[in-house]
């Protein structure tokens, strides 16, 4: 069954007398609302006005009486009892609507709309699109404020989100002006009339008096005539938005302090694995392994003897998942050739004469689950690296004399300290055993290129030997300066050596630059061998030489007589021959 006119109407207007002033009525109607008068005449309806309108129309005619003004709208008369059908086609906007004794019910407006809903909904012959009324509920159950107006900026309606978010009263405000809201402070600035002047949308942040801030968003809705018509405002709370973004920010900040334990966590590892860096280089090797560590990349190491590989394997293996697990070491320059085979993957019992009768599980398979460290990769046999090459191919060993295939889980990390590329061309190693390898390169500079570093671990070995050896002894700075002038040849491991030494053997709390001479010998900076790269005539080589000694026995020593010492001359010939140098 079709719905009834009267279903449809809407009871918001005022009736009146066409003699009564448009001020009085305003006044009247001013906190009710209204959006329709009728103007009576007798039992008839003879004019009908749009209240926002009459606002309009205020200044100018205050004083006007309804009868005296223009701007009525065109409307019909329909009785309440009718099927709403009767709205089909009909070319007014508005519809006044009595009951049976002829008293106005109240308005339809806005039939066009109703009128294409009907007709959409018979086409289709079923129960398509939404009724009037239902728009109207779902709009006011919107959890989005709805604010319209009409195309001069007076409020026509706005939603049960709109009047909580505004802390006003659709009431109050149908109507009015979008400015009168400013002036009366309820919100900070009106959206409406910058879409009706720019006739685009717009987005604004509004404060409003209840004290939100909502992210407002206006669209002008055009008529035929391609005049403004309505201004549409949908706007969100920002407090909601506000609450997004804490919520958002406290997850980050969560991963902030996250980061920081896992920062905490990963110096600690640092710190038991003894790795202390202070250069640029090896500050960078710190973050790649921080990077590397939890992934399971193959890792070869490269660097010369001493510099600290194993150390960088052994914080790779601490810093990965597989930590719980054993790190697995085999130094492949160590064991005999006939022996790493099985000392590799292991042996079933019997397999050789004077193995072990029960058969023994070799190095991979212990660091199943785990690490396997392959030190001194390059002085693996060519042909154990066949083998290896398998392993690393299928993840699966066979114990010498044995059959059975054994599937082992293992990260490798591989380290020497020869050059493996050139070891490739030479066809000492096997080139795609070397690609298998080199999954991630990491090099690590010999200690003399890394200066920076000298002071950090003077610093830490000193520590740890006054800790070992419960002592207290510092540093005079020459001895720093020694230190950091000599080139380490030994690397980290000599390093670490004469600071042992020297916390040992100073007389005093203060280890001197002469305790360090002893131990790192100046004359043996390079192997006590000098070498030349040019050809110069004999005396002046001579000449040349003599001076670079001198300068630099000085610079070290900051004193002649030390420097005379170290050089095995008289202190005179050290003197004179600086103040040559320096005229
Ligand atoms: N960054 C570092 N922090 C603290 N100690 C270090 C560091 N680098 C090296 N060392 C110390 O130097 C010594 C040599 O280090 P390591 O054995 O790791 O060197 P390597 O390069 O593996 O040497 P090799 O090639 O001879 O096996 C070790 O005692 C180690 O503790």
């Amino acid at each position: 069954m079709e719905m009834k006119i009267g279903e449809l109407t809407k009871r918001n207007f005022a009736t009146c007398l066409g003699s009564q002033t448009i001020g009085a009525l305003l006044e009247e109607i001013y906190y009710k609302p209204l959006s329709y008068v009728l103007v009576m005449t007798g039992k008839t309806v003879s004019r009908v006005f749009h209240i926002p309108d009459l606002y309009w129309g205020m200044p100018l005619g205050e004083k006007n009486t309804l009868d005296n003004i223009s701007g009525s709208k065109e409307f019909i008369e329909l009785s309440a009892k009718e099927d709403i059908g009767v709205l089909l086609n009909m070319e007014h906007d508005l519809a006044v609507v009595f009951d049976d004794d002829h008293q106005p019910l109240g308005v339809i407006d806005n039939v066009p709309m109703i009128n294409k809903l009907l007709q959409f909904k018979r086409s289709r012959n079923k129960q398509i699109g939404l009724d009037y009324y239902e728009f109207d509920n779902i709009i006011d159950s919107l959890d989005v404020d709805v604010f319209i107006t009409d195309g001069e900026g007076y409020i026509l309606f706005l939603n049960p989100a709109a009047e909580k978010v505004c802390g006003i009263m659709k009431e109050e405000v149908i109507g009015k002006h979008v400015t009168d809201l400013e002036k009366e402070n309820l919100i900070s600035k009106s959206i409406t009339m910058e879409v009706i002047k720019n006739r685009k949308k717009i987005n604004i942040l509004q404060k409003m008096n209840t004290g939100k801030t909502v992210l407002s968003s206006a669209i002008p809705i055009f008529n035929e005539a391609g005049e403004v018509s309505r201004v549409l405002s949908t706007s969100n709370n920002v407090a909601d938005m506000n609450e997004l973004l804490k919520r958002i920010e406290k997850q980050n900040q969560e991963l902030v302090v996250k980061e920081q334990q896992l920062d905490l966590m990963r110096e600690a590892v640092f710190g038991r694995n003894n790795y202390a860096c202070f250069s640029k280089g090896m500050e960078e090797i710190k973050e790649t392994v921080i990077k590397i560590a939890p992934t399971d990349l193959t890792v070869l190491i490269q660097g010369e003897s001493g510099v600290g590989k194993e150390v960088v394997a052994k914080l790779v293996h601490s810093l990965s998942s597989r930590t719980k697990h054993p790190l697995v070491k085999i130094n492949c320059g160590l064991i005999p050739e006939n022996l790493i085979e099985s000392e590799l993957f292991g042996y079933e019992s019997g397999a050789f004469t004077g193995a072990n009768k029960a058969g023994k599980i070799g190095k991979i398979e212990m660091a199943d689950q785990g690490t396997l460290f392959l030190d001194e990769i390059g002085e693996m046999p060519l042909l154990l690296q066949v083998k290896l090459l398998e392993f690393l191919q299928d993840r699966e060993i066979t114990r010498v004399g044995g059959t059975k295939r054994i599937n082992i889980d293992t990260r490798i990390i591989a380290a020497t300290n020869r050059d493996l590329k050139e070891m490739v061309q030479q066809g000492k190693f096997r080139e795609d055993l070397y690609y298998r390898l080199n999954v991630f390169p990491l090099r690590i500079a010999p200690l003399r290129e890394r200066a920076e570093d000298i002071l950090t671990f003077a610093e830490y070995f000193l520590g740890k030997f006054n800790d070992k050896y419960i002592l207290n002894k510092k540093m005079a700075p020459d001895a720093l300066d020694l230190l950091a002038k000599y080139n380490w040849p030994g690397n980290v491991r000599e390093f670490e050596h004469v600071m042992e030494r020297a916390v040992v053997i100073s007389n005093t709390d203060l280890i001197a630059a002469a305790e360090i001479n002893v131990l790192i010998d100046i004359k043996q900076e390079s192997g006590g061998k000098i070498f030349s790269t040019g050809l110069m005539p004999w005396k002046v080589a001579k000449k040349e030489l003599e001076k670079q000694l001198i300068k630099r026995a000085y610079d070290i020593y900051k004193s002649t007589y030390k420097a005379a010492e170290a050089l095995d001359v008289c202190q005179s010939t050290v003197a004179k021959m600086l103040k040559n140098m320096a005229e």
